[in-house]
């Protein structure tokens, strides 16, 4: 049998290469968008305190008190007046002492000394302690050298945090260290933001849930449980929306129920452009669709819209793609929303243990982990395989020009902990 003759494209042996004629938004660019155009959509509740660790604080909270409220000792010894000079120095004990919680009601008179425990306030007339190790006590008195000055071994009131200042901003995602700060400052109870509602949905005929048999063709469901936990994860309360086949009407109605129940709807798969991508065509339907084309290696494909007023991130369907542009593109915006401001993950500058050439035009993360304070990355940049997730403590980014490594070039390596996992 003759075959036609049909001139093939030319060939691309790069499956990442951008194609031709396509508008790729630089990843700044869509940053800057996303962050331009969201609003935060969280209502204010108050949390008494114990409850209030890792929630996101509504407006600034003023110190009710100083941290000390007053001047007292840092150690335990003896307390005075004044300053020493140089040599030695002998003082009259007087009876009592100052322990915290037990303050010394009297006046210690200049030329005497009082036991004080750490923590205790100073008494009226104590200005320096000196630390029970370097004293003599014998026959009622102290003994012990100078030179001291006035002040020495003392903590002064409000040295820490001032009645009135700001103890922490709006915004602010507590954590362990805030919750003493906020009690020692005498808050019993904040304002802080309603969590964020953010449901989860999958989207793909070929999708089994784990644990269920999978026939020929199928695959086990593995984003929705890896962006469950994400979003879990990074501060969110994440809601289970399951999974949609790909059946538009069926998509539309899984939308239309996750819309009255969460304040931001995360999908993957159908996000790009082919004959099953229905989540991409529905937004698109719904005249509310950014499609974008990121320049941005792995995920490009990310489906931007709105649904019924409520924002939908479209992420590409492979597992590394849907990760990558949760934690570049979804985390930012949902922190936003919450009410956590605009969140720039922390990167660090570090000698690459690996080689890697690139092209400009887009940027590039790889699956990287810290091994001998090198950066190893993964030795697949598959997009399809996850272990090289679990292998990875974190991504090295890659910036949209031209690049060649070599092992000990610096490398901007952000740890997953930089994201907030
Ligand atoms: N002709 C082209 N094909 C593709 C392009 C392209 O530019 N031209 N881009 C590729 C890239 S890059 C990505 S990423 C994907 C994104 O496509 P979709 O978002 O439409 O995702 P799907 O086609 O639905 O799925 C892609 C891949 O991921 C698997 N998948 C989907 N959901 C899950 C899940 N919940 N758990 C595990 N794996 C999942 C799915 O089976 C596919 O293998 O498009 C490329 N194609
Ligand atoms: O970049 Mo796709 O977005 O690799 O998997």
């Amino acid at each position: 049998m003759s075959k036609p003759d049909i001139a093939p494209p030319p060939l691309r042996n790069d499956c990442f290469a951008l194609p031709a004629g396509v508008n790729w938004t630089p990843v700044d660019e869509a940053l800057a968008l996303l962050r331009d155009r969201l609003t935060v959509v969280t209502g204010v509740e108050t949390a008494p305190l114990r409850q209030a660790a890792g929630r996101i604080l509504a407006g600034d909270v003023l110190a009710q008190r100083s941290n000390p409220p007053q001047p007292n000792t840092a150690v335990d010894g003896y307390g005075f007046a004044g300053a020493v000079p140089e040599g030695p120095c002998v003082l009259p004990v007087l009876q009592g002492r100052a322990a915290a919680g037990f303050p010394f009601a009297g006046e210690v008179p200049q030329g005497y000394a009082l036991r004080v425990l750490t923590g205790a306030a100073l008494p009226k007339g104590v200005e320096t302690v000196i630390l029970e190790e370097d004293v003599t006590l014998e026959l009622g008195h102290i003994a012990f050298r100078g030179p001291l000055k006035q002040g020495a071994n003392t903590r002064k009131a409000g040295e820490d945090v001032v009645e009135g200042a700001l103890a922490l901003p709006a915004g602010r995602r507590l954590t362990p260290a805030d919750m003493a700060l906020l009690s020692a400052v005498g808050l019993a109870e904040v304002s802080v933001r309603k969590a964020l509602r953010v449901g989860v949905l999958s989207t793909g005929d070929e999708l089994v849930e784990p644990g269920d048999a999978a026939g020929p063709g199928q695959i086990y469901d593995a984003n929705r449980p890896m962006l469950l936990s994400l979003v879990e994860r990074i501060g969110f309360e994440a809601v289970d929306l399951g999974r949609a086949e790909d059946d538009r009407a069926a998509l539309s109605r899984h939308l239309d129920c996750a819309a009255q129940r969460v304040d931001v709807i995360v999908t993957s798969g159908g996000a790009s452009a082919g004959d099953e991508d229905h989540v991409s065509a529905l937004l698109r339907e719904a005249g509310a669709m950014h499609e974008w084309r990121i320049a941005l290696k792995p995920g490009r494909p990310l489906a931007l819209g709105m649904w019924d007023q409520t924002p939908v991130f479209g992420l590409p369907g492979n597992p590394v793609a849907a990760m990558v542009c949760t934690l570049i593109f979804a985390r930012p915006a949902l922190s936003l929303m919450a009410g956590e401001g605009w969140q720039e993950p922390q990167g660090f500058e570090v000698p690459a243990a690996f080689a890697k050439r690139k092209k400009p035009g887009r940027r590039e993360y790889l699956r990287a982990r810290i091994r001998g304070g090198q950066a190893e990355a993964f030795h697949s940049e598959g997009s399809g395989r996850i272990s090289g997730l679990s292998w990875a403590d974190g991504l090295v980014e890659i910036g949209d020009g031209a690049r060649e490594i070599k092992p000990g070039d610096l490398v901007r390596f952000i740890p997953y902990g930089s994201f907030g996992l």
